[in-house]
Parts: C-alpha cells; structure tokens; sequence
C-alpha cells in the first residue's frame, strides 16, 4: 500500500474506534484486528504502519475527536505526519481544505484531566500514561525460575521476584517458554499487588474478581500449589479462560465460581467468614491502563466512573462478609483516581470501623490514603492502587 492509502485506512478505523467509544462497542485493538482480517491485501508491514497510526492518533487527541479525519490531522499540526500525504490521490484522504481543524490534543477530556489532578496525576505523571508500554513477564515459580530460565528475547529483571521485561512486539506466545506455561504475560504492577497481598501456603483464599485469573496464576504460585484458591467472577467467557490457563502454568489448587450479578453472595455462601484472605481486583475505570488502551479514556463518563465506585463500595462489603475473624482483605484497582483508591479504602474504614488498615509493603509505589500507588511515570508500571486490611 501507498502511505497516502494507510493513513486512509488509519482514519477509517479510526472512524470505528471514535464510534465504538461513544456506543460500548469494541476496544480498538479487535477494530484494527477486524478490520485486517477484511483487508487481506494489507501486508504485515501495511499492518504495521496503520495500527501505528491509529495508536499515535488516539494518544494524540485527549478529548474525543469529532472524526478520524480530524484525529489524523492531529498527527498533522503536531508535526508526525507529513502534511502531503493528503494528496487527494486513489485510496488517499483528501487535500487539506483551508482552515480545516485538527482534533484538539491532550492528555485526556477536561473533565478527567481535572480529576487525575485532584488525585495528583499532572503534568509528566500524566504524560506518562500515555507512553508505550513495556512487555512484562513473570516466570512462573512453579514450573521455572527467573535464574535460570532461557529466552530467545534480551531481558532485563523488574522490581517483582519473579519478573522479567523484554522489548515490546517480542512473540513471547510463539515461543516453547510461554506455550509450556514456564512464562505469563503480566505487568509488573499487577504482579507486585499480588506480591503485596502476602498470601500463605496452606490458605484459603478467595479471588473475588478473577477475570481470566492473571491474578489466581500468580497467587497459586506464590502459595505454591498448596491450599485452596476459589477464583470468582460474573463474566463466564472470562472465567472459562482460567482452566486451561491454569492447566498450562501447572496450577492444581484453583477451583471457579461463576456469580450471579446482584446475588454474589448465593454462589459464595458456604464460604462466607472463613476465608483467610480476599483478593478483590475490583472493575474499575482503568486509568492506570491507558498506555496499553489509550481509547478507554474517550470512553469513560463521570456517571459511568461514579458507577464503578459504588461497585467497589459494594464488593468490598461483600468481601468483608466472606472473611474469617482475624482474616485479611487486599482491595487493588488498576486506577489512578482517588476515588477509585485512597477514597474507596478510606469509605471502607469508615463503614468498618473494627476493620484496620494493613500497610502495604513495597519496594515500589508511594503511600497513597492507607493505600500504596504504582504510577507508569514513578515505577514504569501500569497505574494500581493497593490497600490492605485485617478482620476483627
Ligand atoms: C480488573 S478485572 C479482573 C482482572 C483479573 N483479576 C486479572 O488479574 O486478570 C475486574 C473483574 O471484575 C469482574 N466483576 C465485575 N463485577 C463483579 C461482581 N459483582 N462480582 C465479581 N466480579 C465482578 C469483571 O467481570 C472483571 O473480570
């Protein structure tokens, strides 16, 4: 393809990324992936080219863009993109009328850049979100360890034990490390707040929001296989993904729960109050995600960050009903919004007032509420809020 026709193609996708943003429809890494399985005559260095574009344009425009058009001229007026590829040619985008705007740039929307400084996310804490993310690795303790696993890829050691960070685009998942379970993908913020929740061998723990079990991997690892982890959520297809996951990375000690929205605790019951330890990787706005996802900041509304927050108000009260007298809690959002961190945790003391605050111990992160954040800008990982309590 001609360059004039990929930033075409990028502006179209685009067009669908900006759609899909104000409808609920899918994140951009699927519309690019669609897109390319319906433009068979792209090759892989077209692929290249046009996923960079779109992913520099929607770095590039905080607010929503009113077209992807505008979204391109963005790269345009910044100086990314030469101006003559509008060249009005086949397959090309049309010549630049006169006075016709770029999208405006930024960080984020007003409104979300207002809050990130209510929460202390400014100027290059901020900027930092937007960054390319590294490829993290944790090498998986039960099968490996990071002293003396090979891998065709340089890496250099993170912060977390088990932690390994490779240049980005390396095809880890096309390598024997990953398919024989030796390896997961996992960031190393993620893998120090399951570091942080200091789990036991022997246990039962309970992981409440599960997903796919990033999470429930590593814990099973830390604990060695021995003891109980129920892994828990609401979303089948994720849920479904944990057992083959698990039977890859050789962890034997989890079991699924799949919950019923609003009757969480029915599933829950014969646990309830005697569980050691509750995980509660709560949903969350992302935030401290968008290097990896820089659209979800065009899809985020105070109403729908509102929700989240009385989401995590409510999972905590319900994890405090399945933890056993003298048991703990860890409470983590992947969030650099107070009120999606050091907010949540405090509301929670307040509602729980025989429940106490644990201090999270780190080598990463700063004191945040009673909590610790990680920040792309302080610790190269992506944004989380840990805290930590302990039952009466
Ligand atoms: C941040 S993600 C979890 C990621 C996962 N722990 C991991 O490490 O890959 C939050 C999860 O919470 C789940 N969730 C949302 N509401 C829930 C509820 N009421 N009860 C349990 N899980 C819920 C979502 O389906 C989503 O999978």
């Amino acid at each position: 393809m001609r360059p004039a026709a990929r930033v075409q193609s990028a502006i179209e996708i685009l067009d669908n990324v900006i759609e899909a943003a104000a409808t609920g429809g899918p994140p951009a890494d699927r519309i690019l992936a669609e897109w390319f399985r319906g433009h068979r005559f792209a090759g892989s260095k077209d692929r290249r080219a046009i996923r960079d574009l779109v992913y520099d344009a929607i770095r590039a425009c905080g607010p929503v863009p009113e077209s992807g058009r505008a979204a391109m001229l963005r790269l345009v007026e910044s100086g990314l993109l030469p101006e003559d590829l509008f060249d009005g040619s086949d397959y090309g985008p049309a010549p630049i009328a006169k006075g016709e705007g770029a999208a405006k740039c930024g960080v984020a929307p007003d409104w979300l850049v207002a809050r990130l400084a209510a929460s202390e996310i400014a100027g290059p804490e901020a900027d930092a979100l937007l960054e390319r993310a590294p490829l993290d690795l944790r090498v998986n303790a039960l099968k490996a360890s990071r002293a003396s696993i090979q891998l065709p890829f340089e890496a250099v050691e993170t912060d977390a034990p088990q932690g390994l960070r490779l240049p980005p685009g390396s095809p880890i998942e096309q390598d024997a490390a990953w398919r024989d379970g030796l390896v997961e993908v996992q960031d190393t913020g993620s893998q120090l707040a399951c570091i942080a929740a200091g789990v036991e061998q022997g246990e039962t723990v309970l992981d409440l929001c599960a997903g796919a079990g990033g999470k429930s991997l590593h814990l099973a690892a830390i604990m060695k296989n021995a003891g109980r982890i129920v892994a828990s959520d609401i979303d089948r297809t994720r849920l479904s993904r944990l057992a083959p996951r698990a039977e890859r990375a050789g962890a034997t000690m989890i079991e699924t729960r799949l919950l019923d929205p609003k009757k969480e605790l029915e599933a829950l019951s014969d646990i309830a109050g005697q569980v050691d330890h509750v995980f509660v990787d709560a949903p969350c706005s992302g935030t401290g995600t968008w290097r990896r996802k820089p659209e979800a900041r065009w899809r985020l509304t105070p109403e729908r960050l509102a929700a989240f927050s009385a989401t995590q108000d409510m999972l905590l009260d319900l994890a405090a009903r399945l933890v056993r007298p003298g048991g703990k809690l860890h409470f983590v959002t992947c969030s650099l919004l107070d009120e999606e961190g050091a907010d949540r945790a405090a509301a929670f003391l307040a509602r729980h007032q025989d429940w106490s605050a644990q201090p999270i111990d780190l080598p990463s992160g700063r004191a945040r509420g009673v909590g610790r954040r990680l920040t792309p800008y302080h610790d190269g990982t992506d944004g989380f809020f840990i805290a930590g309590f302990v039952s009466p």
